[in-house]
């Protein structure tokens, strides 16, 4: 029955061809008459009738294959896009694989020479198109569906400073001590061929690799990569915190990189390099006394995040510490300034990450660059990793979702598991010091709780809501932003409290500064000095106290940036997966 039916496709198919070889060998008679004449057409015809006897239903149009002459066999490697998805043979080209629209070389000898010169050209502009964007997108050498795994030092055994817990992938036993357990270990899918990718800008040129791998630069290449590659002052680095002598400290023995490779250099440098840049911030100087109000959320947090890497000993078994903690809120209240008021508190190293810093130019290694990140987290412990705009990186996911994407969540969710694993695993008395050193704890915040993903919003396990201010905080946040500015005696905060309703936190401080600029606009707008007259006025002449008319003009330049429905989604959301 179908053996019938492809028959009839075939000779319906050899007849459509056979009336468009009347038209095409005008066009086209030159070359395939030629072709055939010259015999080259004798082991396709074999071809043709060995391959289309045993051919499942593969036959295609003329416009599909690009090839007009029916005496010339179909190409039997020749598939319609996708066509294996539909049950032939395992998928394996990608999509935009010019081959599947164009026909890939059948071989090639005969492929081309049957294209037309625009169906030629548009097949080359189709893969240089192709070539640039992959190049552009991921580097010469990176296809986007292949992951490469971290790859591991090859400087023999890293001497991590505590760190003793590992990547999920590894599980927990099975290392040394000392060596980070990690999927550092496993062996990679693709080798990474660090020669043929193209720096990210702004990256440093590698030295030539040796044999083996490793970097051939001494010394001082070493210092040289330093230099380019630090130009401004770290006082994390430097010692600066300690009050040591920023000379005489050499940056390299502390950081995570040099532990990793020895000279600074190695197959994942620019990423760690980007990391310890962009990411990490181990001052960020914000104390709860900065914050207004939010004592609720000060209290969970200290009890969520701080305790645990105060006493771990605690924090074990069913009082294991929160896998993480969900922030959320209208935008400006403060969600930020909490959990670096925590970094700060506990002394953890605060890991700051963005969608944008665990995607763009690093687009195709995302999923790498997680794993090493919390790598890091763990070598730089006690560690704050905070997310920020969560539901950008960990929004639902859905059929539509680039393969990717779902990556790089599926290893934030292994990695967010795994530091709840290593921070309660084992504490007792003795292992007090080293628990506290592994600690890592993940804090994250969102405008946008409803568009989390639930596995997500699972393992954030503490979720607390950060609302606008009341009237108490409103108060304390005039106060904390004009601390040290001159006030008019005739300023009135308490009105100016209650004109603020609806404001938020970030709100309130532009109020501020824009009430702090009028002086000096006032002085503008008067027409009596130049700007530049302005401009090298002394302080003490401009520095005039703001009076509440100030205040009140500034109000009406800055409106509330939160909107009442905003409030009620808010309210709603914690309402139904709130938890404190
Ligand atoms: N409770 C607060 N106490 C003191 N300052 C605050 C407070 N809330 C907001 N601010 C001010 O608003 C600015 C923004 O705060 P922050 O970045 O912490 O808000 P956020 O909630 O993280 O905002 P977003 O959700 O948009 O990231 C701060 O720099 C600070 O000046």
């Amino acid at each position: 029955m179908v053996a019938e039916q492809i028959n009839r496709e075939y000779a319906m198919t050899n007849e459509t061809l056979q009336i468009k070889k009347s038209f095409s060998v005008n066009i086209n008679g030159l070359i395939t008459t030629q072709f055939i004449q010259n015999g080259f057409g004798t082991g396709l015809q074999n071809r043709k009738n060995n391959a289309l006897d045993k051919l499942p239903v593969n036959i295609m149009t003329a416009d599909q294959n690009m090839i007009l002459n029916p005496i010339v066999p179909l190409p039997t490697q020749k598939r319609m896009p996708n066509f294996d998805r539909l049950g032939g043979q395992p998928f394996a080209h990608h999509t935009s694989n010019p081959d599947n629209y164009f026909g890939n070389d059948i071989d090639d000898q005969m492929g081309n020479q049957h294209m037309s010169y625009v169906q030629r050209r548009n097949k080359s502009q189709f893969q240089q198109h192709n070539a640039n964007s992959r190049d552009q997108d991921y580097g010469s050498s990176n296809d986007p569906d292949i992951w490469e795994p971290p790859t591991p030092p090859k400087y023999g055994v890293p001497q991590p400073r505590g760190i003793m817990g590992g990547g999920m992938g590894m599980g927990m036993g099975g290392m040394p001590p000392g060596i980070p357990q990690s999927n550092w270990g496993q062996q990679p899918r693709r080798q990474p061929q660090p020669q043929q990718r193209k720096p990210p800008i702004n990256s440093v040129t590698r030295p030539p690799q040796g044999p083996q791998g490793g970097a051939v630069a001494g010394v001082k290449n070493k210092q040289n990569l330093l230099d380019k590659n630090r130009n401004y002052t770290k006082p994390w680095l430097s010692g600066a915190q300690s009050g040591e002598n920023q000379k005489d400290v050499k940056p390299d023995q502390n950081s995570f990189l040099y532990t990793m490779y020895p000279d600074g250099n190695g197959p994942d440098s620019e990423l760690i390099q980007m990391l310890e840049r962009d990411v990490i911030d181990k001052n960020p100087q914000v104390s709860f006394n900065d914050i207004a109000e939010l004592d609720d959320a000060k209290k969970i947090l200290q009890e969520a995040v701080l305790l645990p890497i105060l006493m771990p000993q605690y924090f074990k078994g069913i009082r294991r510490p929160w896998k993480g903690v969900l922030m959320f809120g209208p935008p400006g209240t403060g969600k930020t300034m909490l959990a670096k008021a925590v970094a700060t508190q506990g002394k953890t190293t605060f890991f700051n990450i963005t969608s944008s810093s665990i995607s763009s130019k690093w687009k195709g290694e995302s999923e790498k660059l997680v794993r090493i990140l919390f790598e890091m987290a763990r070598f730089y412990a006690p560690t704050t990793i905070f997310m920020d705009e969560i539901d950008a990186i960990a929004g639902a996911r859905g059929g539509n979702e680039h393969e990717a994407n779902r990556r790089v969540k599926a290893e934030l969710l292994i990695q967010m598991d795994g530091v709840a694993v290593v921070s309660s695993a084992g504490a007792n008395e003795n292992q007090a010091e080293g628990e506290r050193m592994k600690n890592v704890m993940v804090l994250a915040a969102t405008n946008r709780p409803w568009d989390l993903d639930e596995a997500f919003r699972r393992r954030l396990e503490k979720r607390i809501y950060i609302p606008l201010p009341n009237e108490l905080g409103r108060k304390q946040l005039f106060e904390i932003n004009l601390k040290g500015i001159k006030m008019a005696e005739d300023t009135n905060l308490d009105q100016l409290v209650k004109k603020t309703k609806g404001y938020s936190g970030a709100d309130i401080s532009n109020v501020c500064r824009d009430a702090a600029m009028m002086p000096m606009r006032k002085k503008i707008l008067e027409g009596k000095l130049s700007f530049e007259q302005i401009a090298s006025l002394k302080h003490d002449e401009i520095d005039i106290p703001i009076t509440q008319s100030d205040f009140l003009d500034a109000l009406k330049n800055i409106s509330k940036s939160v909107s009442k429905e905003s409030l009620d989604d808010y309210a709603k959301w914690m309402a139904e997966f709130g938890c404190v």
